[in-house]
């Protein structure tokens, strides 16, 4: 069984998190509920920070906020420290409703509209990360009413395929992300923004994937990135203030994963650079990285109530939940696999494996596979673990189903952060057909 952070199996034989009995929590919140262990986000946004100071280097960690967003983990990411990447008008909103400080925050994006770079300027956010030659010349009209130079990274494509699930792999050449490393995009882009007297070009950024398990794609990402640094600081006699190396390092969803501690990421990613600015003998730039993933996926935990069961002879159990794909897409999506318990019955022998099917009208529907479990009985509560980056962020109302509520707990605490969305918000932007509004 896999019991990390602060899970443990109290005195009932029930799952523990963050010192709160989650079968009392599915009792108070309902389910399907997300769980977080805000002492292990903590512990994870430390570790980066720590890493980073331990190397002695100036350094940024941003939240890549895509993981997990809502008002209250903004604030956890901000009394930790970190900086916030956002990909989006509606993170950003979020970002700014929670009093996120507006110089921590980068604005990511491959179509950024005009308001959402509007908002980013208008509320001074420290940088936009620059993805294509159309947003060069947005801002470029911008500019003309912002009295402050506007401050951007330019995002490029490295060329580095990092080994995860095609779909999440953004690095390579051939990605709809950012301006080509080595097809001389990026030197028209940059020649681009230093004529320009409204942009600042604080510098480069790339990231290469997710999900990913070694340093050698980040390394030869830096080195890749390096060996230009140096022909720009020939061509434009520019050398970048910041290098953000974006994110990406894996964590264990299941026993088939192997990942790094975060500070291994950290040392070979500041090694790597130390060694291309002494080669060059430029001034070392400020590191910036941006985990999403490896700050709060395996802080999150589901609980699900069981309810139907279906035997098909000989071949498989399913037992079924009451969520599914709507608040965890991911096994759909990328065929992600997943390790649970029984909540209430943590220490209970396994009997048989059982198949986790979810509630929609989907047969794509499964949330795990031959699952080895206790024999599962209706209203038992599933815990399905390291469900805490990009499962409440991409769920979605299939099927008209609300989406779940979200807790955080630590030392002994719950708190609710995230509302379960009730029918009534799911109808609240309907409008009826013109014919069945009555004349008032
Ligand atoms: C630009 C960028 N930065 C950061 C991240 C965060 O990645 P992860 O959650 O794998 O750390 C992503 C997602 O892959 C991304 O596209
Ligand atoms: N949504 C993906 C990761 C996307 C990374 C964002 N660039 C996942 O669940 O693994």
């Amino acid at each position: 069984m896999f019991l990390h952070g602060t899970s443990r199996v109290n005195e009932n034989g029930h799952l523990e998190i963050g010192g709160v009995d989650t079968i009392a929590l599915a009792n108070e919140f309902g389910t399907p509920l997300y769980v977080y262990d805000v002492a292990l986000i903590r512990e994870r946004a430390r570790s980066f920070k720590h890493a980073f100071e331990n190397m002695g280097v100036r350094a940024q960690v941003a939240y890549a906020s895509k993981a997990f967003s809502s008002i209250a983990m903004f604030q956890l990411i901000d009394e930790e420290g970190l900086s916030l990447d956002v990909v989006s008008g509606g993170e950003l909103y979020t970002a700014i409703k929670s009093g996120f400080p507006a110089s921590r925050i980068h604005l990511h994006g491959n179509n950024k509209s005009v308001a959402e770079l509007k908002m980013a300027l208008d509320h001074e956010i420290g940088c936009i990360v620059v993805d294509n030659f159309y947003e060069i010349e947005l801002l470029k009209d911008l500019s003309h009413n912002y009295s402050k130079k506007i401050p951007v990274l330019l995002r490029v494509t490295p060329g580095v395929e990092a080994h995860t699930h095609d779909y999440i792999t953004t690095g390579q050449e051939d990605s709809k992300f950012g301006f080509g490393l080595l097809n001389g995009q990026i030197e028209d882009a940059i020649d681009s923004v230093l004529q320009s007297d409204g942009i600042h070009l604080l510098g480069i950024h790339c990231h290469i994937g997710s999900q990913i398990f070694d340093t050698a794609g980040f390394v030869l990402a830096a080195e890749r990135v390096f060996e230009k640094i140096k022909e720009w600081k020939l061509q434009f006699s520019y050398t970048p203030e910041v290098v953000n190396l974006g994110g990406g390092f894996g964590i264990r969803y299941t026993d088939e994963d192997e990942p790094l501690p975060a500070t291994y990421y950290v040392e070979k990613i500041v090694e790597a650079v130390k060694k291309q600015v002494n080669e060059l003998n430029i001034n070392m730039p400020e590191i910036w990285i941006e985990p999403g993933r490896s700050l709060v996926g395996d802080a999150g935990t589901t609980l699900y109530t069981i309810g139907s069961k279906k035997t098909v002879p000989n071949i498989r159990e399913y037992v079924a939940i009451d969520g599914g794909m709507t608040d965890n897409i991911r096994p759909a999506l990328y065929q992600a696999k997943y390790e649970a318990v029984l909540a209430n019955r943590v220490t209970d022998k396994h009997e048989q494996p059982v198949s986790i099917a979810g509630k929609c009208c989907e047969s794509g529907d499964m949330l795990i596979w031959d699952l080895p479990l206790p024999e599962v009985k209706p209203n038992d509560i599933l815990a399905v673990f390291c469900t805490g980056a990009y499962g409440y962020s991409m769920a979605n109302n299939y099927n008209r189903i609300p989406r779940p509520a979200v807790v955080f707990v630590e030392n002994g605490e719950a708190q609710l952060v995230v509302k379960r969305e009730s029918f009534e918000d799911l109808v609240v932007n309907d409008l009826p057909l013109k014919s069945k509004v009555s004349n008032q």
